[in-house]
């Protein structure tokens, strides 16, 4: 029987979604071997140090990628959100899986609304994307720096001095955590990550082979919608440690897409939206809306 290798990260939550893809791929060819290969990425190996100050792009991509040119692999499922806006040459993203939810959730220590916490209370995320909206919408608040895998950061809610986390709704529910969340963080308060919450194959654009396997497992409207969002990133040259917020959708046929781009103090935070029929289009016009509104001062400052 013919074996395909599937690379992923080791994370409880890279494991499960690779194990996803695996068991659709195995429904729609029983007659195939899909096998996983878990890897160590930098991502994983380094956690002191918050994602920004690393400032490294594709941390939790690379080993997976060289992976797929050294011919180790035949595809890699990655969390669409970490993956860099430019590809390595020679390297594509060969299906989008459809997205799950795409909005970010606040898990509380005790129970307590994001808007009912007391002043001066401590928020754990390292993602200057989070801090910089929550300090828009509550300059009250206080942040901690917070990094590793899902386990670890609900395990040091736990045990530290902080009242919340905010997480990707996605990664919670795959991981059957739904009854720890107090609340999801509506688009207002909170623009999710470019990407977030859809699964990605990554694959060497020369295999058209598995590209045709790959083809039934893509979601059209999902792909079209973080086509969007990423065109939009591409053009402010934002890499995922900007704060920069983005969610495409499809409505009655058409992309709409709303942008976002914050200070890291949260004193300035400019929104932009548009819609069409090409996604690229729609994610170039809201980049440039942005970017009228003062996007390159802001990430200039940041960067
Ligand atoms: N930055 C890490 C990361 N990458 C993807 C997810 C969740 C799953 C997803 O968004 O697809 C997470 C965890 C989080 O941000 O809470």
């Amino acid at each position: 029987m013919k074996n395909i290798r599937i690379g992923t990260r080791d994370s409880q939550l890279a494991m499960w979604q690779a194990k996803w893809v695996q068991s659709q791929l195995t429904k729609l060819y029983p007659h195939l071997n899909f096998e996983l290969v878990a890897m160590k990425t930098k991502g994983d190996k380094i956690l002191d140090v918050p994602l920004s100050k690393i400032g490294d792009k594709g941390l939790f991509t690379k080993e997976l990628e060289l992976g797929l040119l050294n011919n180790e692999l035949d595809m890699a499922v990655h969390s669409l959100k970490d993956m860099p806006t430019l590809l390595p040459p020679g390297l594509v993203i060969s299906a989008c899986c459809e997205r799950e939810e795409p909005r970010d959730v606040f898990l509380s220590k005790n129970g307590v609304l994001l808007e009912d916490l007391p002043s001066g209370a401590i928020i754990g995320t390292s993602s200057l994307r989070r801090k910089s909206q929550l300090k828009h919408y509550r300059p009250d608040l206080k942040f901690m720096d917070l990094r590793g895998n899902l386990q670890t950061r609900w395990r040091k809610l736990q045990e530290s001095e902080m009242e919340g986390i905010i997480l990707a709704a996605a990664g919670v529910k795959r991981l059957g955590w739904e009854e720890r969340i107090t609340q999801i963080l509506p688009e207002s308060i909170m623009l999710s990550a470019v990407g977030q919450g859809s699964i990605a194959i990554e694959i060497d654009e020369k295999r058209s082979d598995i590209a045709d396997l790959l083809s039934l497992i893509n979601h059209t409207p999902t792909e079209q919608a973080v086509r969007a969002e990423r065109t939009m990133m591409r053009r402010l040259e934002g890499g995922c440690q900007v704060p920069i917020g983005a969610l495409g959708q499809t409505v009655e046929g058409e992309i709409v897409l709303r942008g976002m781009v914050a200070s890291l103090d949260g004193t300035r935070l400019i929104k932009a939206d548009a819609k069409g029929s090409d996604p690229e289009a729609v994610g170039i016009e809201v980049a440039n809306k942005l970017i009228e509104l003062g996007a390159t001062s802001i990430l200039a400052e940041i960067r």
